[in-house]
């Protein structure tokens, strides 16, 4: 839909019902209307005023009811209740012979009279005498049967709010969590309460949250430390809840907070990060690194035994449910990540992400894969451009040249149609794109629009990999895409000059034209290399290798292969966790008891940091999803594998994880034992409701089997120890509803977000990839010299007695092996 015709419609809905317009009004052109048609035109023309007119009426006329209505209220209201007052002590002054309403009004005589003896009565029944007298009289009230009741719940509202605190009243406002985490609940601490149990005593606090009113409500009783207690006071929550919320102050602090300024409360400059100080210097580290610690002491098997903990720390959006209840964490410990959050400047960082800022620093880039995907209509500026739709040129580019491909309308230099594609690339412009094809392979629909057509991948730089790719392709009907960001990418690059050759060579130079296309940042090396740059399909530097998946690097060849409709779902499907990860605000998810969705994105940010792990395992019971595991360890490992702060600083704490996983249940029969009895490793679990449920797994992980439990089976003594299983390790479950294209992109933002999310708090720079650098200018180096000895025989020098002894060794084996070789076409 065009902006114009979301104009059209948004006018429509204003000012007619929908159901009085033709379904084609808004395509009917001039010359079409007859005589009829204009003067029904011209009738609903008039109509259409007098709505408009009628509209603008009603709506002045119900602005000034609503600016009237409270004050006549209030003044009804108030004149009634001097009025009844006044009236009160009316009979006594009867029979002095004043008559208070009469002639000789005395306004205001009776209301005087009344407010000195309630006065009076506060101060005797303050009094032992007046005490007693209450006592009996109460004795007798509620010996009444419907009296009794009406007498106590007045007694307990007038009791919540009496100033003398010895009484059974609200003694201060509390928030809890309630239902679960991420909504909140305002209630009223009424006594506390010792609970004794086997594990030692725990002091809970018994907090009252009315739900009608003040008159019914529940009782929760709460650890006292799972309480927040904001500055309000007790009369302040009352009238919060008698007006339904709408006397909450904009900003609420807890008393605990009272030393911490307003601009914590995330009102940060926009362009300069609010401290360099590292993150393991703030007091919210130290306490999380203790209750770490202190945490570990209590099994997991105990923890997952306390159905409240479990049921919140289940959480779900838009069909993915992620459960974290079997992570060695409490509510506490969400409360402590908050916590962290604020310290290392979390949301700020996220914004500036999405504002477009330079935050990848050390290549003075922005960071804006999320741009990628956004819808059409978005706005999200770099150096204060709109980059959206930029990024839409080239998506509207891919889909056409697609579906030219698909539909046999463009064909290879011979006339046939091109229903093989070759992707040639590594690292970032490989490894995203595979892992999507090789999940998209079991969705049904994608897999209908895959009929016929073949999509590969060409990485490394075997002379093998080569061979296996072109086995039983023909290049006449074969068409190659290079992708490469930088377009200098060695092992890119020597493959891409393989398959020009094997395409010239069996259909001559001019055919290139027709079977190679690329995708790059760096056109003027695309057209260099002889690609046409109108076969060319950009992305920018703002987007880094391993985030691109959602650019021309994954949808040119995803597109090719299942059309751009299916990846345009991938597409909106990321966007989906973009807009769930950037909308809400810190401060509403916190104060203003956002929904689960709000949960979701904040646990699904810190779900890493809970066990303060050193490595993961990406267990995914479905074979379709198992190239998730090598892209999430280059998007993961590449991105936060680093040794200094964002400022340079070197870090005392390690970060990076060490990723791995295989699908299906391959890993059972090779590293589980590893998992369930060896080294602690928390494990996510990725499942899909209309496949398998792992459950099972992660329970004997977190559960483990004493050896009591093995005596009762019988088990023979000597292998009890190597039968046991300790438990406590935990995992994460992450199910979807489905794979499809839409939940493969959820999945894929999912992840990389958890990464910048984990860089944002370890305060390093996610985004470049120094070390792959070094990597890169040592391989460099190797290459040089063996070529400097093949052709001019020079010795091998400048390494170490190891590296030189190995290259010496490989000179003198590989000595048919040409100097550095322009293709790595087979040698048949
Ligand atoms: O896309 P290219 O420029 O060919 O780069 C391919 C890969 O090169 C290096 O390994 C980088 O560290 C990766 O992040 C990148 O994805």
């Amino acid at each position: 839909m065009t902006t114009r015709d979301m104009e059209i419609e948004g006018d429509l809905e204003l000012l007619i019902p929908v159901a009085e317009i033709p379904q084609n009004a808004k395509c009917r052109t001039p010359s079409s209307s007859s005589t009829v048609g204009s003067s029904s035109h011209r009738l609903s023309g008039l109509e259409a005023i007098s709505k408009v007119v009628r509209s603008w009426a009603s709506k002045k006329f119900m602005t000034g009811c609503v600016i009237l209505l409270p004050i006549a209220v209030t003044f009804y209201i108030t004149w009634g209740f001097v009025h009844f007052v006044d009236g009160f002590f009316s009979p006594v002054y009867d029979h002095l012979g004043i008559n208070i309403f009469g002639k000789y009004n005395i306004a205001g005589l009776g209301f005087a009279t009344s407010i000195t003896f309630i006065f009076l009565v506060g101060i005797f029944m303050s009094s032992w005498l007046g005490a007693s007298v209450l006592t009996i009289g109460e004795w007798f009230i509620k010996k009444m049967p419907l009296v009794s009741y009406i007498y106590s719940s007045s007694k307990q509202i007038s009791a919540a709010i009496s100033p003398d605190q010895t009484t059974n009243a609200f003694k201060e406002v509390a928030i809890i969590r309630h239902p679960r985490i991420g909504e909140y609940a305002f209630g009223f601490i009424t006594s506390t309460v010792i609970l004794q149990r086997s594990m030692g005593e725990e002091e809970l606090c018994c907090v009252y949250v009315p739900t009608n009113h003040l008159y019914v409500g529940d009782i929760f009783l709460i650890s006292t430390k799972d309480i927040l207690r904001p500055n309000l006071s007790v009369r302040e929550g009352i009238e919060i809840i008698i007006s339904g919320g709408m006397s909450v102050p904009q900003i609420m602090t807890t008393k605990d907070a009272q030393t911490i300024p307003a601009a914590r409360l995330f009102k940060y400059p926009s362009s300069k990060m609010a401290s360099s100080a590292l993150i393991c210097d703030t007091q919210p580290w130290k306490n999380l690194k203790a209750h770490v610690e202190d945490i570990k002491k209590t099994h997991l098997r105990d923890l997952l035994s306390d159905t409240e903990r479990c049921n919140s720390m289940m959480v779900e959006f838009d069909g993915i449910v992620l459960d974290y209840s079997r992570q060695q964490a409490t509510v506490d410990t969400v409360d402590k990540l908050y916590n962290l959050a604020e310290a290392a400047h979390l949301q700020e960082k996220i914004h500036r992400m999405f504002n477009g800022e330079r935050i990848n620093s050390t290549e003075n880039r922005s960071v804006l894969h999320v741009a990628l995907r956004a819808p059409r209509n978005a706005v999200i500026n770099s150096d204060g451009k709109n980059v959206v739709p930029d990024v839409w040129n080239v998506l509207d580019k891919i889909k056409e040249f697609s579906e030219r491909v698909r539909n046999g309308s463009w064909v290879g230099a011979t006339g046939k149609p091109l229903t093989n594609v070759i992707a040639i690339g590594i690292g970032g412009s490989f490894l995203g794109p595979l892992f999507v094809h090789t999940a998209l392979q079991t969705d049904p629909e994608a897999s209908r629009f895959a009929k016929g057509r073949q999509l590969q991948f060409l990485a490394n730089v075997d002379p093998i990999d080569v061979a296996k790719n072109i086995a039983g392709l023909s290049p006449e009907t074969t068409l190659v895409v290079v992708v490469s960001k930088t377009f200098t990418t060695a092992e890119t690059m020597l493959n891409a000059r393989t398959l020009r050759a094997w395409i010239s060579k069996e259909l001559g130079p001019s055919a290139v034209a027709k079977h190679m296309v690329a995708v790059s940042t760096n056109l003027t090396l695309v057209e260099k290399f002889g690609i046409d740059p109108n076969n060319a399909f950009a992305f920018w530097d703002w987007v880094g290798g391993r985030y691109s998946v959602c650019s021309a690097v994954g949808v040119l060849p995803l597109s090719l292969q299942y059309g751009f409709s299916i990846v345009e779902k991938f597409l909106k499907g990321a966007s989906s966790i973009d807009q769930h990860f950037s909308s809400a605000s810190f401060e509403k998810i916190f104060l203003e008891n956002q929904a689960a969705s709000g949960t979701f994105r904040f646990v699904e940010r810190m779900e890493c940091f809970i066990s303060w792990i050193s490595c993961k395992s990406h267990l995914t019971l479905l074979p379709s999803l198992g190239e998730i595991c090598p892209h999430i360890q280059q998007v993961s490992m590449e991105s936060n594998g680093k040794g200094v702060s964002i400022d340079g600083v070197p870090l005392p704490f390690e970060t990076g994880e060490i990723d791995f996983g295989e699908p299906g249940t391959n890993g059972q029969h090779s590293f589980y034992q590893l998992i369930h009895q060896g080294r602690v490793i928390p494990c996510d679990f990725i499942g899909v409701v209309k496949s398998q449920q792992p459950v099972y797994l992660e329970d004997a992980l977190a559960y483990g089997k004493t050896a009591e439990q093995l005596q009762k089976e019988n088990v023979q003594q000597h292998l009890i120890p190597h039968k046991t299983f300790s438990g406590n390790r935990p995992s994460l479950c992450i199910l979807l509803s489905s794979l499809d294209a839409y939940r493969i992109g959820q999945l894929l933002a999912i992840y990389e977000h958890r990464v910048a999310v984990q860089g944002f708090i370890w305060g390093i720079n996610s985004f470049d990839q120094w070390g792959v650098e070094l990597g890169k200018s040592l391989a460099t180096q190797v290459r040089k010299q063996l070529n400097a000895s093949r052709t001019k025989g020079e010795p091998v020098e400048g390494f170490n007695f190891s590296t030189t002894t190995m290259l010496t060794r490989y000179l003198e084996e590989s000595s048919d092996v040409p100097a550095d070789p322009q293709t790595l076409l087979p040698r048949i």
